[in-house]
């Protein structure tokens, strides 16, 4: 579904401008391949000045080959009656190829973003088994979360949504996510100056955007695809051109060397700003108070939980999982 949204948007130059050729390479599933041929001959069928190369298969040895982009997209949702533990498993195990598979054949400065769920332990399993390209170079999407973030402080604020900046989602990507009201601005003020709505700031507003995807679900029957897509271009944009002055972006990014004292060896989102090369650096100066701490602490502890499940993943021995009962993953009711 994101994918069907997405793949038009790439070929009609949204992301990397209307001067670049692009070739895409849809890697599927045994089960997927018909609707691949299927997407392929609907790409083909659209006449995309730019779009000069579609390939599909479902081996990633050669489908990722010289990949300079690689969106990881394609996952298993959570059936009834399956625990949590045995989707990371699941999920996981795709996770842990498709790193394999770059590691051995995509271009060595690969840009890697992991949408599947859980996507942020899926990115690090995806990079503990791509030991050759540089962990920095992926990402977990919380781009949809911060553009969710963003809208409803436009609405609760009365203004259009390109007058909030500075937002950063902090954490996973799921009910724990910490959407960062402290140092997001709304017109260049500190939102707490034009909310002044604390209650609603920290509980109404949190919650929301927390548990927007599973709302989402409730009412499509599925989940968020368009916007997913959307934000996957406005992820990719992010780390193609420079971010304007002062401002800053989410991404879920390897936690080492990190300035805030977030638990290393984590994929963990937090604000970033790129220069346009593709590459990022972590925003230094932020503030923080007890409550974003707080809740930033509960989300580490979450993500360090979802690592220990998928150890056997990672090359880091014998999985133990034993995750937070009170949290869900992404998209769960
Ligand atoms: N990070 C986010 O913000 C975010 C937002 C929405 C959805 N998601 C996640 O994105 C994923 C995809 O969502 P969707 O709505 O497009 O799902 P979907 O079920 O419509 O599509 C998933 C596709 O992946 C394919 N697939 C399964 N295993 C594969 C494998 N090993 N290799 C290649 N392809 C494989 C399936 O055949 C299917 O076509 C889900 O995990 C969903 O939870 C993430």
């Amino acid at each position: 579904m994101i994918s069907n949204h997405l793949l038009f948007k790439l070929a009609s130059g949204e992301v990397f401008g209307q001067d670049q050729p692009i070739a895409l390479k849809l890697l599927g599933s045994e089960r997927s391949l018909q609707a691949l041929e299927g997407v392929a001959m609907e790409l083909e069928d659209s006449l995309y000045p730019l779009l000069r190369e579609v390939s599909i298969g479902i081996d990633p040895y050669v489908i990722f080959e010289d990949a300079d982009w690689a969106l990881l997209i394609g996952a298993k949702p959570r059936g009834p009656g399956v625990e949590r533990a045995a989707l990371l498993d699941i999920n996981g195990q795709i996770f842990a190829e498709q790193g394999k598979a770059l590691n051995a054949v995509a271009s060595r400065n690969v840009k890697v973003i992991v949408v599947g769920n859980p996507c942020n332990t899926n990115a690090l399993i995806c990079l503990k088994n791509a030991p050759n390209l540089p962990a920095k170079n992926f990402h977990a999407l919380t781009r949809l979360d911060e553009n969710r973030a963003k809208c409803q402080l436009a609405l609760k604020a009365g203004v259009f949504y390109d007058k909030i900046s500075n937002m950063t989602i902090w954490g996973n990507h799921s009910t724990t996510q910490v959407p960062d009201f402290l140092n997001a601005k709304i017109n260049g003020r500190p939102v707490k100056e034009v909310i002044k709505d604390t209650k609603w700031l920290e509980e109404d507003f949190t919650i929301t955007v927390q548990k927007r995807g599973g709302v989402l679900i409730q009412k499509w029957g599925r989940s968020s695809a368009a916007s997913t897509a959307v934000s996957i271009v406005d992820a990719m944009r992010s780390l193609v051109t420079p971010t304007p002055e002062g401002d800053w972006f989410s991404t879920g990014v390897y936690t080492t060397g990190n300035p805030y004292g977030i638990a290393e060896d984590i994929v963990f989102s937090m604000p970033c700003r790129s220069k346009g090369d593709g590459d990022y650096e972590l925003v230094k100066d932020v503030a923080m108070d007890d409550f974003l701490w707080g809740r930033i602490k509960k989300s580490e502890a979450e993500l360090i939980a979802e690592k220990r499940c998928v150890a056997h993943l990672t090359g880091e021995g014998n999985a133990f999982c034993d995750l937070p009962g009170d949290t869900m993953l992404p998209g769960e009711m």
